[in-house]
């Protein structure tokens, strides 16, 4: 009989990467639609942490990637959900798919702004969405400037994919780095948990819906159940797998 093969929750960079791309070939998905499903998943994560009744002002901070887009989509959501969101996305590349979100958000008047300082003073909560699965260390500008505002702003913050600054696979920065003392409250892991979300003490939500049984089975992914038509799913925290 063949050796069944062990099952984990964890995905490397490497592994995130080529499976994000068997998605799209072999699974059939165009970006668009990998990106509103895991913006969906980010945007409820935040509803259930942080309801708008209480913190409604969310700045969401967009990265050059897709992890970027992610937080463009939630913002979209989240408006739609009763929330006040800003966006500030300093480099904002000229591709279709972010020049359509740019779009759908100005049409929902919702307001971009050139001043991290002021807009993080003015939030009530953040979402980071500046780096995801592709981030290299060491960061550069201008998000080491970010980086050093959420650092010392005692706002809570919802980071999409991994907390932004830390690597993906062995975590966060030594002491006396950049974003070494950066650590959100809550973390939305899309379609599997990365190495790095193992030094995460907060709340963690899992998002993404969209890995079939057979795909994870493929991967060796052992992921949890969503409950009904919910698009994340909370995982336990660090200590109470222990
Ligand atoms: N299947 C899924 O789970 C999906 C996840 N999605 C999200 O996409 C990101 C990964 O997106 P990607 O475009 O590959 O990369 P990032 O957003 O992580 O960032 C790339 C971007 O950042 C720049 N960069 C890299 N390192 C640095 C640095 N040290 N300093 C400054 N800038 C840096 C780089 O040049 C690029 O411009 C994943 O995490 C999810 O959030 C998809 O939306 C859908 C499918
Ligand atoms: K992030």
């Amino acid at each position: 009989m063949a050796a069944s093969r062990v099952r984990q929750m964890y995905l490397t960079a490497k592994n995130a990467a080529a499976l994000d791309a068997e998605l799209m070939s072999s699974g059939g998905f165009s970006l668009d639609q990998l990106m509103e499903l895991a913006g969906l998943s980010c945007a409820q994560a935040v509803y259930k942490s942080y309801p708008p009744e209480s913190k409604r002002r969310v700045l969401v901070i967009a990265g050059p990637g897709n992890n970027g887009g992610d937080g463009l989509v939630a913002a979209r959501h989240l408006k739609l959900f009763g929330y006040s969101p800003t966006v500030y996305y300093p480099k904002r590349p000229n591709r279709d798919i972010y020049n359509r979100l740019y779009a759908q958000l100005t049409n929902l008047k919702i307001s971009f702004t050139d001043d991290i300082d002021t807009a993080i003073t003015e939030a009530d909560q953040i979402l980071d969405a500046i780096f995801g699965f592709s981030f290299t260390p060491p960061i550069r500008d201008p998000f080491v400037h970010v980086i050093g505002l959420l650092e010392s702003s005692k706002k809570p913050v919802v980071s999409i994919d991994i907390p932004s600054s830390w690597d993906v696979d062995s975590g966060p920065p030594n002491t006396g780095e950049i974003g070494a003392g950066f650590v959100p409250n809550v973390l939305v892991s899309l379609t599997a948990p990365k190495p790095a979300a193992r030094f995460f003490k907060g709340r963690h939500f899992l998002g993404g819906r969209f890995v079939s049984k057979e795909l994870a089975e493929k991967q060796g992914l052992s992921l949890p159940e969503y409950p009904g038509v919910d698009q994340v799913v909370e995982l336990p925290a660090e200590n109470e797998k222990l």
